[in-house]
């Protein structure tokens, strides 16, 4: 905690009042939380793209411009999801080493999407139509820095079905993050004009053109193996998972499962053993264990 710790506010996203850490830098207050691990830092590309770009700034503490409403939310949304894993699973940041989290909002013009790129979050701003500023979501930052975390544990390669595994679990804790378990992804930022709709569903998969079960499997050379296409087969597998054994017990059964048992070429049926062998750690083999199992013979995996 840096002597140099100030509370700021500002206006999100979705036009919520919010408060989070900075930093008096030079005169001015910057996006810098130095209160979390190694600090959380947030970014502007100010429409380009080279990244990082440059910190966010404001003389008076006091994010209200428009223009800094996709940091404001990136930085508290954040800040959140660091703390949902340092104080559910005591995992300090990404490395449980207290890498720095940094993100860039306002990368591209009118940019549809959002994605972790090895060292950092980045967040479009949306053409306002089908997105507005991603930064907005709190499942889709709790999404990008679990591809982090899934990168320095299981390290599932991002493609085919270890890939879709790599995207399932950004979704499944996305949704832990965001804790409203509407099961959906993006919904607080995709399509404004059109209430109710999301990008992604974990309870039905197929909503949105996802396959959920092993059945339809899409075998495809784009989107690396269809990652974003067959993330809905274990989607619907957490989904009936955590419909079961309650979201607590899911919780530590994927976390456990993600760090402990998964790997980078883990498959579907890896994935269903590996979940199985968290839950029989935590639970044992009674009512738990059968749901999780019941769960995947549903999706088609065994
Ligand atoms: C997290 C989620 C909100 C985000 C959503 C997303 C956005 N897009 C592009 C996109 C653009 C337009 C539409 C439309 O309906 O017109 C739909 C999707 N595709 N997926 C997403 O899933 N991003 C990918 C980005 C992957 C980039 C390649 N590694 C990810 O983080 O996995
Ligand atoms: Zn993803």
């Amino acid at each position: 905690n840096a002597a140099s710790d100030a509370t700021g506010s500002g206006t999100g996203v979705l036009g919520k009042k919010l408060t989070f850490n900075t930093t008096l830098n030079n005169g001015a207050y910057v996006l810098v939380d130095q209160s979390r691990g190694g600090g959380v830092e947030t970014y502007s590309a100010n429409n380009g793209s080279s990244l990082p770009g440059d910190l966010v700034s404001d003389a008076d503490n006091s994010f209200t411009d428009k223009g800094q409403a996709a940091a404001v939310s990136a930085h508290y949304n954040i800040e959140k999801v660091y703390d949902y894993y340092k104080n559910n699973f005591n995992r300090n940041s990404y490395d449980n080493k207290g890498a720095t989290l940094k993100s860039t909002v306002h990368y591209g013009n009118d940019y549809n999407n959002a994605f972790w790129n090895g060292q950092q979050m980045v967040y479009g701003d949306g053409d306002g139509r089908t997105f507005i500023p991603l930064s907005g979501s709190l499942d889709v930052t709790g999404h990008e820095l679990t591809h982090a975390v899934t990168e320095y544990t299981a390290g599932l390669q991002y493609r085919s079905q270890p890939g879709a595994l790599n995207e399932s679990m950004s979704d499944v804790f996305g949704n832990f993050i965001e804790g409203n378990h509407d099961y959906l992804v993006g919904e607080d930022v995709y399509t404004p004009n059109t209430p109710g709709d999301a990008l992604r569903s974990m309870s039905d998969p197929t909503k949105y053109g996802q396959p959920d079960n092993m059945s339809d499997y899409v075998h495809t050379g784009q989107d690396n193996g269809g990652v974003h296409t067959n993330s809905g087969i274990p989607n619907k597998a957490a989904y009936l998972t955590i419909e079961s054994v309650g979201w607590d017990k899911a919780q530590k059964i994927y976390y456990r499962a993600l760090t402990t048992y998964l790997s980078p070429r883990s498959q579907f049926s890896d994935a269903r053993a590996a979940l199985l062998q968290a839950t029989s750690d935590l639970y044992g083999q009674g009512a738990e264990y059968n749901a999780v199992a019941s769960a995947w013979d549903q999706v088609g995996v065994k």
